[in-house]
Protein backbone atom coordinates (compact mmCIF):
# COMPACT_ATOMS: atom_id res chain seq x y z
CA UNK A 1 0.00 0.00 0.00
CA UNK A 2 1.58 3.39 -0.91
CA UNK A 3 2.45 5.51 2.12
CA UNK A 4 0.40 7.80 1.00
CA UNK A 5 -2.55 6.31 0.89
CA UNK A 6 -2.00 4.43 4.28
CA UNK A 7 -2.10 8.10 6.00
CA UNK A 8 0.91 7.84 7.47
CA UNK A 9 1.50 11.43 5.70
CA UNK A 10 0.09 14.91 6.50
CA UNK A 11 -1.44 16.99 4.26
CA UNK A 12 0.44 18.60 1.31
CA UNK A 13 0.28 22.88 3.60
CA UNK A 14 2.21 20.77 6.33
CA UNK A 15 4.56 18.55 4.23
CA UNK A 16 5.32 21.94 1.99
CA UNK A 17 6.07 24.03 5.68
CA UNK A 18 8.25 21.07 7.25
CA UNK A 19 10.31 21.24 3.51
CA UNK A 20 10.05 25.17 3.23
CA UNK A 21 11.79 25.71 6.43
CA UNK A 22 14.10 22.77 7.41
CA UNK A 23 16.02 21.89 4.32
CA UNK A 24 16.91 25.03 2.49
CA UNK A 25 20.53 24.89 1.29
CA UNK A 26 22.84 26.94 3.43
CA UNK A 27 24.15 30.13 1.32
CA UNK A 28 27.97 28.70 2.24
CA UNK A 29 26.88 25.97 -0.47
CA UNK A 30 25.18 27.19 -3.52
CA UNK A 31 26.55 24.10 -5.62
CA UNK A 32 24.10 21.86 -3.91
CA UNK A 33 26.47 19.21 -2.72
CA UNK A 34 25.21 18.32 1.10
CA UNK A 35 28.12 16.27 1.62
CA UNK A 36 31.85 16.02 0.14
CA UNK A 37 34.43 13.50 1.19
CA UNK A 38 38.13 13.74 -0.27
CA UNK A 39 40.21 11.03 0.31
CA UNK A 40 39.27 10.50 4.14
CA UNK A 41 42.03 8.57 5.75
CA UNK A 42 41.63 6.45 9.26
CA UNK A 43 43.70 3.91 10.73
CA UNK A 44 43.47 1.82 13.82
CA UNK A 45 46.95 0.21 14.39
CA UNK A 46 47.60 -1.37 11.42
CA UNK A 47 44.22 -1.37 10.27
CA UNK A 48 43.37 0.56 7.92
CA UNK A 49 39.15 1.26 8.34
CA UNK A 50 39.10 3.87 5.55
CA UNK A 51 41.39 4.11 2.87
CA UNK A 52 41.37 6.98 0.68
CA UNK A 53 37.37 7.33 -0.04
CA UNK A 54 35.94 10.51 -2.01
CA UNK A 55 32.45 10.55 -2.62
CA UNK A 56 29.79 13.35 -2.91
CA UNK A 57 26.11 13.72 -2.22
CA UNK A 58 24.11 15.85 -3.20
CA UNK A 59 20.93 17.50 -2.31
CA UNK A 60 17.79 15.38 -2.17
CA UNK A 61 19.66 12.22 -3.38
CA UNK A 62 19.34 9.14 -1.50
CA UNK A 63 22.74 7.13 -1.35
CA UNK A 64 23.05 3.66 -0.10
CA UNK A 65 26.67 2.69 1.31
CA UNK A 66 26.88 -0.98 1.09
CA UNK A 67 29.72 -3.50 2.02
CA UNK A 68 30.49 -6.60 4.33
CA UNK A 69 31.06 -6.70 7.87
CA UNK A 70 34.72 -4.69 8.66
CA UNK A 71 34.66 -3.07 5.19
CA UNK A 72 34.58 0.61 6.92
CA UNK A 73 30.63 1.32 7.11
CA UNK A 74 30.25 2.39 10.55
CA UNK A 75 33.94 4.28 10.58
CA UNK A 76 32.84 5.88 7.53
CA UNK A 77 29.31 7.26 9.17
CA UNK A 78 30.84 7.89 12.38
CA UNK A 79 33.09 10.70 9.97
CA UNK A 80 30.58 12.30 8.88
CA UNK A 81 28.63 13.00 11.66
CA UNK A 82 32.09 14.34 13.49
CA UNK A 83 32.34 11.39 15.93
CA UNK A 84 35.37 10.51 14.59
CA UNK A 85 38.31 12.62 12.93
CA UNK A 86 39.55 11.05 9.65
CA UNK A 87 43.61 11.15 10.27
CA UNK A 88 43.84 12.73 6.80
CA UNK A 89 41.17 13.86 4.22
CA UNK A 90 38.49 16.70 4.35
CA UNK A 91 35.28 16.30 5.13
CA UNK A 92 32.57 18.78 4.21
CA UNK A 93 29.13 18.88 5.02
CA UNK A 94 26.69 22.03 3.62
CA UNK A 95 30.16 23.41 2.41
CA UNK A 96 31.86 23.62 5.96
CA UNK A 97 34.97 21.25 6.44
CA UNK A 98 34.14 19.71 9.79
CA UNK A 99 37.54 18.50 10.35
CA UNK A 100 38.81 21.71 11.12
CA UNK A 101 36.25 22.68 13.56
CA UNK A 102 37.12 22.47 17.19
CA UNK A 103 33.76 20.34 19.25
CA UNK A 104 32.23 23.49 19.97
CA UNK A 105 32.19 24.54 16.55
CA UNK A 106 31.01 21.14 15.55
CA UNK A 107 27.66 21.20 17.82
CA UNK A 108 25.73 23.04 15.46
CA UNK A 109 26.90 21.18 12.26
CA UNK A 110 26.00 18.28 13.99
CA UNK A 111 22.80 19.25 14.77
CA UNK A 112 22.04 19.54 10.74
CA UNK A 113 22.46 15.94 10.61
CA UNK A 114 19.74 13.43 11.65
CA UNK A 115 20.96 9.99 12.66
CA UNK A 116 18.73 6.73 12.99
CA UNK A 117 19.72 3.34 14.18
CA UNK A 118 19.40 -0.08 14.22
CA UNK A 119 18.08 -0.55 17.36
CA UNK A 120 15.85 2.93 17.70
CA UNK A 121 17.79 4.32 21.03
CA UNK A 122 14.76 5.79 22.19
CA UNK A 123 14.54 6.75 26.02
CA UNK A 124 12.07 4.22 27.61
CA UNK A 125 11.61 6.58 30.00
CA UNK A 126 10.43 9.21 28.13
CA UNK A 127 7.08 9.60 26.34
CA UNK A 128 7.23 9.23 22.19
CA UNK A 129 6.73 13.08 21.91
CA UNK A 130 9.48 13.83 24.43
CA UNK A 131 11.67 11.40 22.70
CA UNK A 132 11.00 13.23 19.74
CA UNK A 133 11.37 16.69 21.27
CA UNK A 134 14.78 15.66 22.61
CA UNK A 135 17.50 17.59 20.45
CA UNK A 136 15.19 20.41 20.08
CA UNK A 137 15.23 20.83 24.29
CA UNK A 138 19.25 20.22 23.57
CA UNK A 139 18.77 23.03 21.50
CA UNK A 140 17.17 25.31 24.22
CA UNK A 141 13.48 25.50 22.76
CA UNK A 142 10.42 26.32 24.59
CA UNK A 143 8.68 23.39 25.92
CA UNK A 144 5.19 24.98 23.73
CA UNK A 145 7.75 25.25 20.46
CA UNK A 146 8.99 21.70 21.61
CA UNK A 147 5.82 19.27 21.67
CA UNK A 148 4.36 21.71 18.37
CA UNK A 149 6.96 20.50 16.60
CA UNK A 150 6.92 16.89 17.98
CA UNK A 151 2.72 16.53 16.95
CA UNK A 152 3.69 17.72 13.65
CA UNK A 153 6.48 14.96 13.09
CA UNK A 154 4.56 12.63 14.69
CA UNK A 155 1.61 13.55 12.42
CA UNK A 156 4.09 13.09 9.28
CA UNK A 157 5.33 9.64 10.47
CA UNK A 158 1.83 8.49 10.84
CA UNK A 159 1.96 8.29 14.48
CA UNK A 160 -0.08 11.06 16.07
CA UNK A 161 -2.08 8.81 18.12
CA UNK A 162 0.78 7.88 19.92
CA UNK A 163 2.31 11.28 21.39
CA UNK A 164 1.66 10.32 25.02
CA UNK A 165 2.88 5.87 24.58
CA UNK A 166 6.17 5.09 26.20
CA UNK A 167 8.19 3.36 23.39
CA UNK A 168 7.79 -0.39 25.55
CA UNK A 169 4.47 -0.16 23.95
CA UNK A 170 5.44 0.24 20.53
CA UNK A 171 6.34 -2.48 17.91
CA UNK A 172 9.90 -1.89 16.34
CA UNK A 173 8.31 -0.34 13.44
CA UNK A 174 6.67 1.93 15.75
CA UNK A 175 9.55 2.72 17.27
CA UNK A 176 12.00 3.54 13.75
CA UNK A 177 9.30 5.86 13.06
CA UNK A 178 9.47 7.50 16.62
CA UNK A 179 13.67 7.20 15.68
CA UNK A 180 12.90 8.92 12.36
CA UNK A 181 10.31 11.71 13.65
CA UNK A 182 13.44 12.94 16.13
CA UNK A 183 16.09 12.37 13.65
CA UNK A 184 13.97 15.59 11.87
CA UNK A 185 12.93 17.54 14.81
CA UNK A 186 16.20 19.85 14.43
CA UNK A 187 15.60 20.02 10.72
CA UNK A 188 18.66 18.55 9.42
CA UNK A 189 20.10 19.03 6.00
CA UNK A 190 21.23 15.18 6.07
CA UNK A 191 19.49 11.72 7.66
CA UNK A 192 22.11 9.03 8.11
CA UNK A 193 20.63 5.94 8.16
CA UNK A 194 22.69 3.16 10.22
CA UNK A 195 21.42 -0.34 9.37
CA UNK A 196 17.91 1.44 10.33
CA UNK A 197 16.04 -1.37 8.75
CA UNK A 198 18.37 -4.77 10.23
CA UNK A 199 16.45 -5.50 13.15
CA UNK A 200 13.24 -5.17 11.37
CA UNK A 201 10.90 -8.15 9.48
CA UNK A 202 10.28 -7.79 6.00
CA UNK A 203 7.02 -5.93 5.65
CA UNK A 204 7.98 -3.44 8.77
CA UNK A 205 11.24 -3.09 6.44
CA UNK A 206 9.25 -2.36 3.51
CA UNK A 207 7.22 -0.14 5.21
CA UNK A 208 9.65 2.03 6.59
CA UNK A 209 11.83 2.09 3.87
CA UNK A 210 8.64 3.20 2.00
CA UNK A 211 8.39 5.98 4.72
CA UNK A 212 12.02 7.37 3.70
CA UNK A 213 11.30 7.41 0.45
CA UNK A 214 8.26 9.79 0.97
CA UNK A 215 9.89 11.37 2.89
CA UNK A 216 12.73 12.23 0.80
CA UNK A 217 10.23 13.01 -2.33
CA UNK A 218 7.98 15.35 -0.35
CA UNK A 219 10.68 17.26 1.60
CA UNK A 220 13.54 16.91 -0.67
CA UNK A 221 15.60 15.37 2.54
CA UNK A 222 19.15 14.25 1.70
CA UNK A 223 19.50 10.47 2.70
CA UNK A 224 22.74 8.35 2.70
CA UNK A 225 21.76 4.77 3.87
CA UNK A 226 24.55 2.45 5.59
CA UNK A 227 23.65 -1.28 4.70
CA UNK A 228 24.77 -4.85 4.36
CA UNK A 229 21.84 -5.62 2.74
CA UNK A 230 21.48 -4.84 -1.21
CA UNK A 231 17.79 -5.24 -0.86
CA UNK A 232 17.53 -1.94 1.36
CA UNK A 233 19.44 -0.31 -1.53
CA UNK A 234 17.32 -1.41 -4.23
CA UNK A 235 14.30 -0.54 -2.70
CA UNK A 236 15.14 3.13 -2.24
CA UNK A 237 18.48 4.38 -3.24
CA UNK A 238 19.20 7.02 -6.43
CA UNK A 239 22.90 6.42 -5.91
CA UNK A 240 25.28 3.29 -4.88
CA UNK A 241 28.78 3.47 -3.66
CA UNK A 242 30.40 -0.54 -2.31
CA UNK A 243 33.16 -0.45 0.06
CA UNK A 244 35.38 -2.82 0.67
CA UNK A 245 38.95 -3.11 2.91
CA UNK A 246 38.45 0.74 3.30
CA UNK A 247 38.17 1.37 -0.56
CA UNK A 248 35.38 2.52 -2.79
CA UNK A 249 35.18 -0.38 -5.55
CA UNK A 250 32.42 0.30 -7.20
CA UNK A 251 29.67 3.21 -7.82
CA UNK A 252 26.89 4.07 -9.72
CA UNK A 253 23.22 4.42 -10.44
CA UNK A 254 21.02 1.66 -8.86
CA UNK A 255 19.69 0.08 -11.73
CA UNK A 256 23.05 -0.03 -13.52
CA UNK A 257 25.25 -1.71 -10.13
CA UNK A 258 22.54 -4.00 -10.25
CA UNK A 259 22.45 -4.97 -13.84
CA UNK A 260 26.19 -4.86 -14.35
CA UNK A 261 27.86 -5.45 -10.86
CA UNK A 262 31.81 -4.95 -12.04
CA UNK A 263 33.13 -5.70 -8.89
CA UNK A 264 33.50 -9.27 -7.61
CA UNK A 265 32.64 -8.20 -3.76
CA UNK A 266 29.26 -6.54 -5.63
CA UNK A 267 29.04 -9.42 -7.38
CA UNK A 268 28.78 -11.35 -4.28
CA UNK A 269 26.50 -9.43 -2.47
CA UNK A 270 23.81 -9.45 -5.14
CA UNK A 271 24.65 -13.10 -5.61
CA UNK A 272 21.99 -13.85 -3.11
CA UNK A 273 19.26 -11.72 -4.27
CA UNK A 274 19.73 -13.01 -8.13
CA UNK A 275 17.67 -16.03 -9.41
CA UNK A 276 19.54 -19.08 -9.39
CA UNK A 277 19.56 -22.42 -11.41
CA UNK A 278 17.04 -24.55 -9.50
CA UNK A 279 19.02 -27.45 -7.86
CA UNK A 280 17.10 -30.14 -9.63
CA UNK A 281 19.02 -28.88 -12.39
CA UNK A 282 21.98 -27.66 -11.01
CA UNK A 283 22.61 -31.17 -9.69
CA UNK A 284 23.07 -32.68 -13.02
CA UNK A 285 25.40 -29.54 -14.79
CA UNK A 286 28.00 -31.52 -16.52
CA UNK A 287 30.47 -30.28 -19.44
CA UNK A 288 29.88 -32.50 -21.99
CA UNK A 289 28.59 -30.54 -24.72
CA UNK A 290 25.42 -32.90 -25.91
CA UNK A 291 22.16 -32.41 -24.68
CA UNK A 292 20.56 -29.33 -23.64
CA UNK A 293 22.88 -26.04 -22.97
CA UNK A 294 22.00 -24.20 -20.15
CA UNK A 295 22.47 -20.50 -20.90
CA UNK A 296 22.46 -17.25 -17.77
CA UNK A 297 20.79 -14.31 -19.72
CA UNK A 298 21.20 -10.72 -17.99
CA UNK A 299 19.16 -8.03 -19.87
CA UNK A 300 18.93 -4.29 -18.32
CA UNK A 301 17.28 -0.89 -19.83
CA UNK A 302 17.05 -1.23 -23.65
CA UNK A 303 18.30 -4.55 -24.22
CA UNK A 304 15.86 -6.10 -21.60
CA UNK A 305 12.75 -3.99 -23.16
CA UNK A 306 13.22 -5.62 -26.71
CA UNK A 307 11.13 -8.73 -27.12
CA UNK A 308 14.94 -10.32 -27.53
CA UNK A 309 12.86 -13.93 -26.51
CA UNK A 310 10.53 -13.82 -28.83
CA UNK A 311 13.17 -13.29 -31.59
CA UNK A 312 15.40 -16.01 -30.31
CA UNK A 313 12.39 -18.85 -30.47
CA UNK A 314 12.06 -17.78 -34.02
CA UNK A 315 15.82 -17.92 -35.07
CA UNK A 316 17.31 -21.02 -33.36
CA UNK A 317 15.67 -24.53 -34.34
CA UNK A 318 13.78 -25.80 -31.28
CA UNK A 319 13.46 -22.30 -29.87
CA UNK A 320 14.30 -22.25 -25.99
CA UNK A 321 12.77 -23.61 -22.94
CA UNK A 322 12.40 -21.19 -19.91
CA UNK A 323 13.89 -22.29 -16.96
CA UNK A 324 13.37 -19.74 -14.26
CA UNK A 325 13.93 -16.18 -13.57
CA UNK A 326 12.30 -13.03 -14.66
CA UNK A 327 11.78 -9.19 -14.79
CA UNK A 328 12.63 -6.98 -12.18
CA UNK A 329 12.01 -2.94 -12.12
CA UNK A 330 14.77 -0.87 -10.53
CA UNK A 331 14.18 2.97 -10.84
CA UNK A 332 11.55 1.98 -13.79
CA UNK A 333 14.43 0.06 -14.97
CA UNK A 334 13.58 -3.37 -16.30
CA UNK A 335 16.34 -6.03 -15.47
CA UNK A 336 15.86 -9.18 -16.68
CA UNK A 337 17.86 -12.59 -14.84
CA UNK A 338 17.34 -15.45 -16.80
CA UNK A 339 18.00 -19.31 -17.16
CA UNK A 340 17.16 -21.03 -20.53
CA UNK A 341 17.61 -24.39 -21.88
CA UNK A 342 18.47 -24.42 -25.62
CA UNK A 343 19.43 -27.70 -28.02
CA UNK A 344 23.41 -28.33 -27.17
CA UNK A 345 23.58 -28.54 -31.02
CA UNK A 346 22.36 -24.52 -31.46
CA UNK A 347 23.69 -23.14 -28.55
CA UNK A 348 26.76 -20.92 -30.01
CA UNK A 349 23.93 -19.99 -32.55
CA UNK A 350 22.05 -18.62 -29.39
CA UNK A 351 25.07 -17.27 -27.63
CA UNK A 352 26.07 -14.92 -30.53
CA UNK A 353 22.44 -13.98 -31.28
CA UNK A 354 21.49 -12.65 -27.83
CA UNK A 355 25.00 -11.04 -27.60
CA UNK A 356 24.22 -9.26 -31.08
CA UNK A 357 21.36 -7.68 -28.87
CA UNK A 358 23.09 -6.80 -25.91
CA UNK A 359 22.06 -9.50 -23.89
CA UNK A 360 24.63 -10.81 -21.74
CA UNK A 361 25.12 -14.84 -21.54
CA UNK A 362 26.88 -16.92 -19.97
CA UNK A 363 26.57 -20.91 -20.88
CA UNK A 364 26.72 -22.71 -17.24
CA UNK A 365 27.11 -26.18 -18.59
CA UNK A 366 24.38 -29.06 -20.19
CA UNK A 367 22.08 -31.62 -19.34
CA UNK A 368 21.90 -34.76 -20.71
CA UNK A 369 18.47 -36.20 -21.83
CA UNK A 370 16.28 -38.17 -19.40
CA UNK A 371 17.33 -41.94 -20.43
N1 LIG B 1 37.88 1.76 17.41
C1 LIG B 1 38.48 0.83 16.68
N2 LIG B 1 39.61 0.24 17.12
C2 LIG B 1 40.27 -0.69 16.40
N3 LIG B 1 39.84 -1.12 15.18
C3 LIG B 1 38.72 -0.59 14.69
C4 LIG B 1 37.98 0.41 15.40
N4 LIG B 1 36.90 0.76 14.65
C5 LIG B 1 36.96 0.01 13.53
N5 LIG B 1 38.03 -0.79 13.54
C6 LIG B 1 38.44 -1.73 12.47
O1 LIG B 1 38.30 -1.05 11.23
C7 LIG B 1 37.72 -1.89 10.24
C8 LIG B 1 36.43 -1.28 9.73
O2 LIG B 1 35.49 -1.32 10.80
P1 LIG B 1 34.01 -0.75 10.66
O3 LIG B 1 33.34 -0.94 11.98
O4 LIG B 1 34.07 0.64 10.11
O5 LIG B 1 33.37 -1.73 9.55
P2 LIG B 1 31.83 -1.98 9.18
O6 LIG B 1 31.78 -2.05 7.70
O7 LIG B 1 30.98 -0.98 9.86
O8 LIG B 1 31.57 -3.42 9.82
P3 LIG B 1 30.20 -4.02 10.45
O9 LIG B 1 29.20 -4.11 9.32
O10 LIG B 1 30.63 -5.37 10.96
O11 LIG B 1 29.78 -3.08 11.54
C9 LIG B 1 37.55 -3.25 10.90
O12 LIG B 1 38.67 -4.04 10.59
C10 LIG B 1 37.51 -2.93 12.37
O13 LIG B 1 37.98 -4.03 13.13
Amino acid sequence: MPVADAGLLPPAPVAERLAADAFAPAPSNPAGDVVRLTDIRRSFGATAALNGVSLSVRKGEILGIIGRSGAGKSTLIRCLNGLERPDSGQVLIEGRDTTRLSERELQPLRRRIGMIFQHFNLLSAKTVADNVALPLKIAGQSRRERLQRAAELLDLVGLAEKAGSYPSALSGGQKQRVGIARALAARPALLLSDEATSALDPETTRSILALLKDINRRLGLTIVLITHEMEVVRAIADRLVVIDAGRIVEEGPVWKVFAEPRSHITQSLLEASRPRLPPAIAGRLSDVPTGEAILRIDAAGEAAEAPFLAQLAAAVPGGFRLIHGGVDHIQDHPVASLFLGVAAAHASEAVAFLQARAVKVELIGHVQDDD
